[in-house]
């Protein structure tokens, strides 16, 4: 037996899918949360039921993946019955999306769920006009308590097909929609999407779209403008009945605020900010300690067994890149994911989006894309991995470039140290502006070449909620952990390349390969090359490179100012680290990767040579 869990996006359908498969699915206030199929099963007398958790859909005649994956799923009757879960206090639109299921025929439950949030707002809900319209049974539920939950399975296994409700449509479309069934045989269902211009049988699709554009030119509504419409007006008196008590408006509505321009948008920069300060000072705080604790009880005593020089070159390299990975995943990575785990599930993160919608139009993304921009400011690896939250393809690869692009916490290390210490903080902070003008300028250009969809936000605003500690600390884990098993071995393998090139004199040889062109290009020394390739591993090694390289800690005595200006624009732009790369190809495949690759370093190269070019 296999079921599956359809529903809007966060009305808990991976809550209650937690709950029945003991999985640990991401669940989260926010909606977008499951972006893939995720299956798990479960056990009902001694009967093994596979589960089927979607992404949520608002409706299933978009042309959203997600959209296309449930309208592929319930086609070809992948499931046995559909446990449709209906967030019960936005019934309306939950309606409309159920309406469409039900029409597959598929044996379906419906679950409406929330229940407590329901009572909460007075709310008296009545399920006997779903129950009579379907003939499916109804379950009252509130999975955040685990109420009625058990119940879900059994009405699974004994669920009968809905009944079919023809929601009467416009009459133009409704004389299509016959002619259509008429001339090729197809069904009402399938007839309505050729209309909308989906469906898979080209002779039924062109004589629709004719039709289609008939209607359209005397309506000045496009056909799939009118059936939602119809829709829209169907599931209202639906949903009329079924909620048969409102409750007074609750006195002060906190999204006046949130989401209103004026305090909304300092309040969104104050916790923005807020969080980045948090996170840089309590983070590097505790980079220190770990640093140094690694210092003291891991590298001294190695090297204090004066083991044979290439046994030692190999051991401090596992050694520093354990060093690096750590200092970086603890403090940054895991504070960065524990406050972003908070703004979620307390809801603020769909305010957050609203807020950000315009302004990220423009550069080709929708307010959602704010989760991943601000992560990247910790660390670009977890930025990479949010992007999956993100709608389109069209969408995740514009993010891929900017947010590689944002100059997370070890370039900030390397913007300091370098440029803040010693060519002075006005020109540090002028690194951030170039790289700022160049995120929006590279926004703007892939907003315009990027092939794929665009996509207007349609995002719910989650109710405001305590998020709950529990949920907090396990989802930060589970983001955490993904850093510690995909990046992490890879910054090991790293940098015992690296170690052993270092050991074979072949960046030496590589240093003094490049160094004309370094010099000619960059007007830098060629043992910068080799900070910059270091700088591949982990961001700040470009500047602990640097320092050995050179001789001396003390920069400003061996490098000019605009040489370690240009080295740190250069290396800030240049390449994503080794992890970053690792992550991209696993969320956009090879070919985004090389093209991000490729990309910063020829960005890079070219404004190091341009600053080169207009300051010597
Ligand atoms: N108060 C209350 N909250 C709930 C209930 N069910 C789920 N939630 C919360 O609603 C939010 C969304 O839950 P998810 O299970 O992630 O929702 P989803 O339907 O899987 O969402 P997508 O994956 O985005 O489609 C989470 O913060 C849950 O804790 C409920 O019955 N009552
Ligand atoms: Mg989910």
């Amino acid at each position: 037996m296999k079921f599956a869990l359809i529903g809007n996006p966060s009305v808990g359908k991976s809550l209650i899918f937690n709950q029945l498969t003991g999985l640990g699915v991401e669940v989260s206030n926010y909606p977008g949360t499951t972006v893939e199929l995720q299956r798990g099963n479960t056990c009902f007398q001694r009967e093994i039921v596979e589960l089927i958790d979607l992404p949520g859909v608002y409706s299933l005649d978009g042309s959203s993946d997600e959209e296309a994956l449930a309208r592929r799923l319930l086609e070809a009757q992948e499931a046995d019955a559909v446990i449709a879960v209906v967030n019960v206090t936005r019934l309306e639109r939950n309606l409309y999306l159920l309406l469409q299921v039900a029409e597959y025929g598929i044996p379906m439950v419906v679950v409406l769920n929330m229940a407590d949030d329901a009572a909460r707002q007075g709310l008296e809900i009545d399920p006997g006009p779903i129950r009579d319209l379907l003939g499916v049974e109804v379950i009252q539920a509130a999975a955040a308590q685990g109420k009625n939950i058990d119940r879900i399975i059994p009405a699974a296994l004994a669920a009968s097909p809905p009944r079919m409700v023809e929601i009467p449509y416009d009459h133009h479309v409704e004389a299509a929609v016959r002619s259509l069934e008429k001339m090729f045989a197809a069904d009402r269902r399938e007839s309505l999407f050729a209309l909308q211009g989906l469906g898979d049988n080209p002779d039924l699709l062109e004589a629709a779209g004719t039709i289609a554009d008939e209607i359209e030119s005397r309506h000045r509504m496009t056909v799939a403008q009118i059936i939602a419409t119809n829709r829209h007006n169907f599931a209202r008196r639906i949903a009329d009945r079924v909620i048969t008590k409102e409750a007074p408006a609750p006195r002060t509505d906190p999204d006046s605020i949130l989401t209103r321009l004026i305090p909304g948008i300092p309040i969104l920069l104050s916790i923005l900010i807020g969080m980045l300060l948090f996170v840089f000072v309590v983070g590097s705080f505790l980079e220190g300690i770990i640093v140094e604790l690694f210092d003291l009880f891991a590298i001294e005593p190695f090297l204090a067994l004066s083991l044979p020089p290439l046994a030692e070159e190999l051991g401090i390299s596992i050694l520093l890149a354990l060093q690096a990975g750590l200092g970086i995943a603890f403090p940054y990575v895991f504070l960065f994911y524990i406050i972003i785990s908070i703004l979620e599930d307390s809801g603020y993160m769909t305010r957050a989006a609203f807020l950000a919608d315009n302004a990220m139009h423009r550069v080709g993304m929708h307010g959602g894309a704010v989760i991943p921009l601000t992560l990247a400011f910790g660390c670009n690896v977890p930025a990479v991995m949010s992007i999956r939250l993100l709608r389109s393809r069209r969408e995740r690869i514009i993010a891929s470039f900017l947010v590689t692009m944002v100059p997370c916490s070890a370039r900030t290390v390397i913007i300091a140290g370098i440029v803040g210490s010693f060519v002075g903080i006005g020109a540090a902070f002028s690194v951030y502006g170039i790289v700022f003008g160049l995120i929006l300028a590279t926004g703007l250009v892939l907003s315009r070449v990027t092939p794929g969809d665009r996509f207007g936000m349609i995002m719910e605003m989650v109710p405001l909620r305590r998020p709950d500690p529990r949920l907090v600390t396990k989802k930060a884990w589970a983001r955490l952990s993904e850093f510690l098993f995909i990046a992490m071995p890879l910054l090991l393998a790293g940098s015992v390349v690296l170690g052993l090139l270092e050991f074979f004199g072949i960046m030496a040889i590589f240093g003094s390969l490049m160094e004309p062109y370094t010099t000619a290009l960059l007007g830098l020394p060629g043992y910068t090359a080799t900070a910059l390739i270091f700088g591949i591993l982990r961001k700040e090694m470009a500047f602990e490179t640097l320092a050995i390289l050179a001789g001396t800690a003390d920069l400003g005595s061996v490098l000019t100012s605009l040489q370690l200006y240009i080295f740190a624009v250069v290396t800030v732009l240049f390449v994503p680290c080794l992890a970053t790369i690792t992550v991209l190809l696993r969320e956009v495949g090879s070919k985004i990767t090389l093209a991000v690759t490729v990309y910063t370093v020829a960005l890079g190269l070219l404004i190091g040579g341009l600053i080169y070019r207009l300051l010597a």
